[in-house]
């Protein structure tokens, strides 16, 4: 074996400054001169060993020090051995070498300042100066007193911080016996006892001990179910879990990058007497580990975290209900058709009582990590209760933590195998340590966490009120929401105190809230703006009086604010009755109206479309679009880096953070090193000049575009497609709505006139169609906004411009005030501008492709049903025979997830039903659609989008 070595020294030197030289930080009071160097502290030698029998890198990178203690790590980056590719004596390895990924500097936390369009949700109160000053933080980095006099300090630094650390809060138990008495467990019980014995088809009065045994299974049940769920926080589990997480990520990953001014606002919101939901995108298992473990380095008591019971497995179950987790099952109802009540009350009295306990909660909002790289479509289960404990005012308020995370390269493998449309392999003791051990011979970069803007629930709600008033004609809209004298505040101060009732439920929440159950008419406040629905009015079991607590008894679990210790259990059980009204609406109510629903759904589009807009951008995630849509072919280095610049400038603008920062070059040999070679090629470029003195030149980078490995790579470019989907959505539309191919054209102008309304109403329709696929606009936003300034920033690049307005409209039987007039764009594009739009129509044309033919596949359906994972699976066959005759481009087509969500915009279109028989989903077209000529109007649209990709 042929081995070469570079070494590289000084890392410590050239940063000029130890660690060890600082001075002791309390974590808690975070101080931006401790802002670190990801992968930069290093002592010892650094190197890198070229192994042609692997044909790989072996790069010794600069170990990160705990102490004095070096930790190498590990990479290993592709090389083409066929070729004398290193260029003027200098090694591809040395390039890479010399390419450590740059310290992100510290940007403007641009999320914590404005974190989306409806800024008023957001507690301002919890931001200043000062946190939007503070510099971006590398967890890994430790410092401790008098590190540089005491040796031991040094060299145990990770077990002096955490033993420096609090763990100890009082977390709160909840007996099982507390939530069994509950009454909303107790109608539940009630409920299935009363079902069962009338499908038996005994009368319940008639038969009191069967009626009694049927209690006593169900307690029973009910116990079971309820020991296996809850959470047993474990303080001194947290604190040794804690330590190995930084022995583990120190030798896992460069650094572990959060911003300071967003902790600090963390600490803040954690102070506040209101719980704070910890809502994170989920892109691995690693995700809760972090969240836990900054708070753990926050000082803030660990929440408890939701996790699918698929996680109960030997020993790790038992870990991981001890730092936090409860289990949930991942599908509330085994059987459809029939509602698991019992189930659903458990869990939400359980959620509820917890909340009111004064833990905090997390929750991982899209039910399981993304297979794409995109965000999933929100679930809204778990959301609905808390919505609903401050409707029924057993919260006062709640802070809601929208966080993104997100890593150079994902440590739990690839999706490819569940994307290609195989089963998913459960989770099993073995196999969890099979992956650890995997993950613990790897290097994978940087990893990024970042907390969005804490907002408040109540002032959402409130929000959301007051939008849906405001579309209500004037005289139908409630006289008594303003308070006398008083003009409406646009958007309220988050401190707004509103009036306590006697209940202790303030009367902005009686007023406020969509009532998701019918009230009588007594109960209705008179300005009741959500109207039951006629199918709940019939619904007895559900007119429940708004108990109070005087009449209920109190469990108040108070949280403190001076006093983080006693922020938990810090107000005793007088009864084990909840203060606010226990109300039947979320998980256990059936029949929750629709406004109601629709008021969890907008919030929970809030939560996604906020905590993606504060992920940054790593350098896999640039590399990896570009590659995909922009280089296809290959490109050369030079010209990479060039395109990375033009991104980041992009991505600056729209205020977008990176995960990376320095010199782009550095960024790309990072990220083509993380992707690896079954990902990304780097070969001597064949177009080297002799003249050339510049080294990069020498160097190609091509994608593998093969399948599988396409699909992985096309999950790392996926992390920036929310952020140019609105963008590609009006390109597509755009180039598919000429006659002419505008690449013929670059620098002159085509003989013909784009109408902008036109363009947007086609945008409109396109967004529509990829309803599945992009959160565009939160709620509160419109889409025919946000379409225009994607039309207006076309105008800006130069590619439309203004060709003044026609006629669009006329009636024959209107006067001339219907005369409306629509503008008109020539088009002048020019290379750098077929360039950007040219990478956003790619981006969505694999979508496009794929949905095309789910559409054409709709024809098997006719005149018959089929098990929709069959369906999908066909659709997936017919794919991969078109993508093996080479008809079709894009390898990535073959995905399962846009396969299914085309399934899925078909059933909300009304094209296919689908229905449960013997637990198998049936799918079937609908009468209007049950003919093939009844499909060519669908499969004719969508292939008008596809008309423009070459
Ligand atoms: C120091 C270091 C320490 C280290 C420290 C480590 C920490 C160690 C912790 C371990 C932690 C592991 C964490 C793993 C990560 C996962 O395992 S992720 C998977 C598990 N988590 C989740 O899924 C959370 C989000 N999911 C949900 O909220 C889902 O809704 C549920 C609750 C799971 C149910 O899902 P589902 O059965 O598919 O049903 P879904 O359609 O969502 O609706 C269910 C009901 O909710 C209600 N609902 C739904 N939407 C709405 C709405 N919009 N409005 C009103 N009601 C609604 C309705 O009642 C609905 O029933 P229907 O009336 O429609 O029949």
């Amino acid at each position: 074996m042929t081995t070469a070595a570079v070494i590289i020294r000084g890392g410590e030197e050239q940063l000029g400054m130890s660690w060890t030289q600082r001075e002791y930080t309390p974590p808690k009071s975070y101080n931006s001169t401790t802002m670190t160097v990801p992968g930069g502290s290093s002592r010892g030698d650094e190197g890198v060993v070229v192994d042609t029998t692997t044909n790989t890198f072996k790069e010794y990178l600069p170990s990160k020090t705990c102490g004095n203690t070096p930790i190498s790590t590990t990479t290993s980056v592709p090389f083409n051995t066929s070729s004398q590719w290193a260029p003027e004596g200098k090694s591809l390895a040395a390039h890479i070498a010399s390419a450590m990924p740059t310290p992100p500097e510290s940007p403007p936390p641009t999320h914590l300042a404005t974190s989306t369009i409806c800024d008023s949700h957001h507690h301002e109160a919890l931001v200043d100066k000062t946190t939007r000053q503070l510099g971006l933080h590398n967890l890994l980095r430790v410092s401790t007193s008098n590190a540089d006099r005491y040796w031991l300090t040094r060299r145990c630094c990770y077990v002096f911080h955490c033993l420096s650390l609090r763990t100890k809060f009082n977390y709160a138990n909840i007996p099982n016996k507390m939530i069994l008495r509950d009454d909303r467990v107790v109608r539940a019980m009630e409920q299935v006892v009363a079902e069962e014995l009338e499908e038996a088809g005994v009368e319940e009065q008639d038969d009191c001990r069967a009626r009694m045994s049927l209690l006593a299974k169900h307690t029973a049940r009910a116990n079971k179910l309820l020991t296996d769920m809850k959470a047993a926080i474990s303080s001194t589990l947290i604190r040794i879990t804690g330590y190995v997480l930084f022995k583990v990520f120190s030798n896992l990953l460069m650094s572990v990058t959060v911003h300071g001014g967003q902790q600090e606002v963390i600490d803040r919101a954690a102070q506040r007497d209101t719980p704070v939901i910890f809502v994170p995108l989920h892109r691995s298992h690693v995700d809760y580990l972090f969240v836990t473990w900054v708070l753990f380095n926050r000082q803030i008591p660990a929440p408890i975290v939701a996790a699918g019971d698929n996680l109960r497995i030997p020993v790790f179950g038992w870990l991981l209900r001890g730092l936090g987790g409860f289990f949930i099952k991942r599908r509330l109802d085994n059987c459809k058709s029939r509602k698991d009540v019992l189930y659903r009350s458990l869990l939400q009295t359980y959620v509820t009582h917890a909340l009111q306990a004064g833990y905090n909660l997390e929750f991982f909002i899209e039910g399981g990590r993304t297979r794409t790289g995109k965000p999933c479509m929100p679930k809204g289960g778990l959301l609905s209760v808390i919505v609903d404990a401050y409707s029924n005012g057993t919260l006062d308020d709640a802070l809601i933590v929208p966080i993104a995370i997100n890593y150079d390269k994902i440590l739990d493998g690839n999706f490819i195998r569940e994307q290609m449309g195989q089963s998913k392999i459960p989770e099993s003791f073995w196999g969890a340590v099979r992956a650890i051990m995997k993950v613990l011979s790897t290097n994978y970069g940087h990893a990024r966490i970042d907390f969005g803007q804490p907002f408040s629930l109540r002032e959402f709600v409130h929000n959301q009120k007051r939008a849906s008033f405001s579309q209500l004609p004037l005289s139908s809209q409630p006289h008594n929401d303003v308070l006398p004298g008083c003009t409406p505040p646009l958007s309220p101060s988050p401190m707004i105190e509103m009036p306590v009732l006697s209940n202790g439920r303030n009367s902005e929440q009686l007023q406020s809230l969509p009532q998701p159950f019918p009230l009588s008419e007594q109960q209705k406040p008179e300005t009741a703006l959500f109207s039951p629905s006629p199918l709940v009015m019939g619904k007895s079991y559900h007119q429940r009086s708004l108990s109070t607590p005087a009449a209920n008894g109190n469990l108040r679990l108070r949280r403190t604010t001076s006093n983080p210790s006693n922020a938990l259990n810090t107000v005793t059980c007088t009864n084990s009755r909840l203060t606010g009204a226990p109300s039947s609406s979320s998980l256990f109510g059936t029949e929750v109206t629709e406004e109601y629903r629709s008021l969890v759904k907008s919030l929970a589009v809030h939560i996604v479309f906020d905590a993606e807009r504060c992920q940054a951008v790593m350098a896999t995630n640039a590399v990896a679009w570009l590659l995909s849509y922009v280089y296809r072919d290959g490109v050369k280095l030079s010209t990479l880096v060039e395109a990375v610049d033009a991104l980041r400038d992009s991505l600056k603008t729209r205020k977008r953070d990176t995960g990376f920062s320095g010199h782009s070059r550095d960024a790309v040999l990072h990220a083509v090193h993380m992707l690896g070679a079954g990902l990304v090629r780097l070969e001597q470029s064949t177009t080297q000049t002799s003249t050339t003195s510049d080294t990069e030149q020498d160097f190609f980078i091509r994608p593998v575009t093969l399948l599988p490995n396409i699909i992985e790579l096309n999950y790392y470019a996926s992390a920036l497609a929310p952020l140019f989907a609105a963008d590609a959505i009006i390109v597509t539309c755009l180039l598919s709505s000429l006659d002419c191919d505008l690449w013929s054209y670059k620098d002159c102008s085509p003989d013909c006139l784009v109408d902008r309304e036109k363009l947007i109403q086609r945008g409109l329709r396109l967004a529509q169609l990829l309803q599945n696929e992009f959160l565009l606009v939160p709620a509160c936003a419109s889409l025919l906004t946000k379409l225009g300034q994607v039309v207006d920033n076309l105008i800006d690049m130069g590619l439309l411009q203004d060709a003044g307005k026609v006629d669009s409209r006329w009636s024959e039987d209107s006067d001339e005030d219907d005369i409306s007039f629509s503008q008109q764009y020539k088009l002048a594009p020019t290379s750098s501008t077929l360039e950007v739009i040219g990478a956003w129509r790619n981006m969505l044309a694999p979508m496009l492709d794929t949905y095309y033919h789910a559409a054409c596949c709709l024809t098997s359906l006719v005149g018959k049903q089929l098990p929709d994972k069959e369906f999908i699976q066909s659709i997936q066959t017919h794919v991969s025979s078109l993508l093996e005759k080479g008809t079709l481009r894009y390898g990535e087509s073959i995905c399962v997830d846009p396969i299914r969500n085309a399934v899925k915009l078909f059933e909300s279109e009304s094209i296919v039903e689908c229905y449960n028989h013997n637990s198998i989903r049936l799918v079937y077209l609908t009468r209007e659609y049950d003919a093939e000529d009844r499909l060519s109007p669908l499969i004719s649209e969508i292939d008008s989008y596809r008309s423009c990709i070459s």
